[in-house]
């Protein structure tokens, strides 16, 4: 009992101390620093305990469990009916636990106790905050015919301005405006003093108001205007696409508990008043807070004036409004863009490395891993076990959960499927067939797929398929062995030839890229004497295949050139640690196996069966 009343105490605590710093300016509420690893163990959370949540444009929005109106024992269990409840944002730069319905921000740490699920026996939540925002004009009236002459907004009618729901304060002369939040709550107002035309905005201890006019039917796109005058011409346009806000505070400032309100919007329009460069440059620091990509910008010109100087100028509202561009280009983005994903990057930098091959430690110490998104090339001399090594190196990333897809246009689907059993076996089974279903049983649960082309195959269909493939089956990485079987017989002159390879890697490594695949592709090199050592420019074709890979993998045979050569992988570009470096090929008959670690484990295992005899 006493634990109970101490967490109690201690959570009101904190909820006062939030909404007392909420008094300060809003300077302070940016000093909250996202840390990449809280949000991402939140969010861990909230997906274990299934906690309603949703990714915004700037916010990730979640069911409110904070205070008392959220019951554990009688939420209802679709997660439709759970977004419907009273809803909280976190601010996915600042990482603020921001709850517009009782007006409470605090830190990701002090609200991450109120999701466990069940909650500490001994736990109480925080009593229902009422948001109480109290004017400080109690006389309001309708707006008069004079007050609405006095704005001197051409054809503008009383009841035009009054059906929006602005009031007059006739003692001060003046047009109110509330401000509400993104759960509708009132949090502040604005004035407009009708002598001096100058404006006004309060808030009370949330800083989250917006002036917001929604009109009928639940609109997705927003225009966002800087001054109230701006914001009764649109408002009283009836335009039937987008709703029209007012800034609290034009370009001065945004606090980021204003984001929220902004939440549902996939686009939101520009069109403020610049009046100097200073609200130019702030102009984008908003795009940048609001998320630019769903940002579109109407820029001042003589022809795209602010609404109430084209309302003067009897310009078309409406086709300004149609000509706003985004702000950004899909193909242009900014560090700020990206810094996130860099931190998230840095912060996770074993799982950024790639899934680390058992087989091939070598592999690891000089690629770091398997990476999504890359282009591998791997080329050797014929015969010399392009296919053999491929097949190993993909069945190592299968078995350890890399959803893979094999096109092999150059054997068979089941010669290759039996060189990977017995690699996956490590011996063979044409003497145990007693043993094969168990096997094919363990094989069978391989996130593996084949597909079925054979022989000479045209880029498009395969593409397809691929793309098919990764959507269906969140394929990871593809390999194609090999590139030569995907050139059209046709193309016989060698200028031609070239062209077409070049063509056939640049698909695949904007394959990778755009859907983030890993795609190795087997090639064979170009003809060169036997007694050289292959080189990156020794794979077939223009150096394109090499520039276009992340990374060049070449199986070098010295046992024919040398008495005691030996065969060996070399690593002969690699983009992402820039490592290069051999790794010996010893091969295993039995288990068609390249493996280091495969062939000592099977030693290992060899001389416990010559030693257990004599023991026992
Ligand atoms: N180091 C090795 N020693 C002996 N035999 C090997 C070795 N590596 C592979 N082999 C065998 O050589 C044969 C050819 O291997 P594989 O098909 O993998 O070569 P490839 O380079 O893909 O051939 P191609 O150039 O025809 O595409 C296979 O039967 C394989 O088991
Ligand atoms: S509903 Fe969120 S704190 Fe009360």
């Amino acid at each position: 009992m006493r634990l109970a009343g101490l967490i109690k105490q201690s959570l009101l605590l904190r909820v006062n101390k939030t909404r007392s710093r909420l008094y300060a300016t809003s300077v302070d509420s940016e000093t909250f620093a996202l840390d990449t690893r809280e949000y991402l163990d939140f969010k861990k959370q909230l997906r274990q305990h299934n906690v309603y949540n949703k990714d915004g444009h700037t916010c990730l929005q979640l069911e409110c469990r904070l205070c008392e109106r959220y019951n554990y024992k009688v939420q209802p269990a679709s997660a439709a009916a759970r977004s419907q409840g009273p809803q909280a944002y976190i601010n996915k730069r600042t990482g603020a636990f921001m709850c517009p319905h009782c007006d409470v921000r605090s830190t990701l740490s002090q609200a991450l106790t109120a999701y466990q699920n069940p909650p500490h026996i001994a736990y109480r939540r925080a009593p229902i905050q009422t948001v109480e925002y109290k004017s400080r004009f109690p006389n309001l009236t309708d707006v008069t015919v004079d007050a609405c002459e006095a704005l001197g907004i051409k054809g503008l009618k009383v009841a035009q301005i009054n059906a929006i729901g602005v009031k007059y304060e006739p003692e001060q002369h003046l047009l109110h405006f509330e401000l509400r939040n993104a759960a509708q709550q009132l949090v502040g107002e604005k004035v407009f003093h009708l002598e001096d035309r100058s404006e006004e905005t309060f808030q009370g201890s949330s800083c989250s108001g917006l002036l917001m006019h929604t009109g009928a039917g639940n609109k997705s796109k927003a225009v966002l205007v800087s001054n109230l005058l701006d914001y009764i011409v649109l408002a009283t346009q009836n335009i039937d696409t987008h709703c029209i806000i007012c800034l609290p505070h034009a370009l001065k400032q945004l606090p980021q508990e204003c984001l929220p309100a902004l939440e549902r919007f996939k686009e939101l329009v520009f069109w403020l008043n610049y009046e100097n460069t200073h609200s130019w440059d702030a102009a984008r620091a908003f795009a940048q807070k609001m998320d630019e990509k769903r940002c579109l910008l109407i820029r001042p010109t003589e022809t795209e004036p602010t609404p109430h100087v084209a309302l003067r100028r009897r310009l078309n509202i409406r086709h300004i409004l149609a000509k706003a561009t985004p702000v950004r280009h899909k193909s242009i983005t900014t560090f700020s863009a990206l810094r996130n994903d860099i931190l998230s990057e840095l912060q996770n930098i074993e799982k950024v490395n790639g899934v680390k091959w058992k087989r091939f430690p070598v592999l690891n110490k000089l690629l770091k891993g398997h990476r999504k998104g890359e282009l591998t090339i791997l080329t050797g001399p014929t015969g010399s076990g392009k296919t053999t090594f491929t097949s190993e190196y993909s069945l190592d990333l299968a078995m350890q959960g890399v959803t893979t897809l094999w096109g092999s246009f150059e054997i068979r689907n089941t010669r290759l499927a039996a060189t990977l059993l017995r690699q996956f076996v490590g011996y063979p089974l044409d003497d145990k067939l007693q043993e094969f279903d168990h096997w094919a049983t363990e094989f069978e649960r391989l996130p593996m797929y084949f597909m079925t082309f054979h022989g000479q195959q045209p880029l498009k269909p395969v593409l397809e398929a691929i793309e098919h493939a990764q959507y269906v089956h969140d394929i990871a990485h593809v390999i194609i062995d090999n590139l030569q079987f995907m050139m059209g017989v046709s193309a016989s002159q060698r200028g031609d030839k070239f062209w077409e390879q070049d063509a056939i890697i640049a698909a695949f490594r904007g394959f990778a890229t755009k859907h983030n695949v890993h795609v190795t592709l087997v090639m064979h090199p170009r003809k060169e004497r036997q007694e050289d050592e292959l080189t990156t420019s020794s794979v077939f074709g223009t150096a394109k295949a090499t520039q276009e890979a992340d990374n060049v993998l070449i199986i070098q045979d010295k046992r024919l050139t040398a008495v005691r050569g030996k065969k060996y992988l070399q690593i002969a570009k690699n983009r992402y640690s820039g490592d290069l470096g051999i790794m010996p090929l010893e091969f295993d008959k039995d288990a068609l196996s390249y493996s280091s670690s495969v062939q000592s484990a099977k030693r290992r295992r060899d001389r416990e069966k010559t030693t257990t005899p004599n023991e026992s």
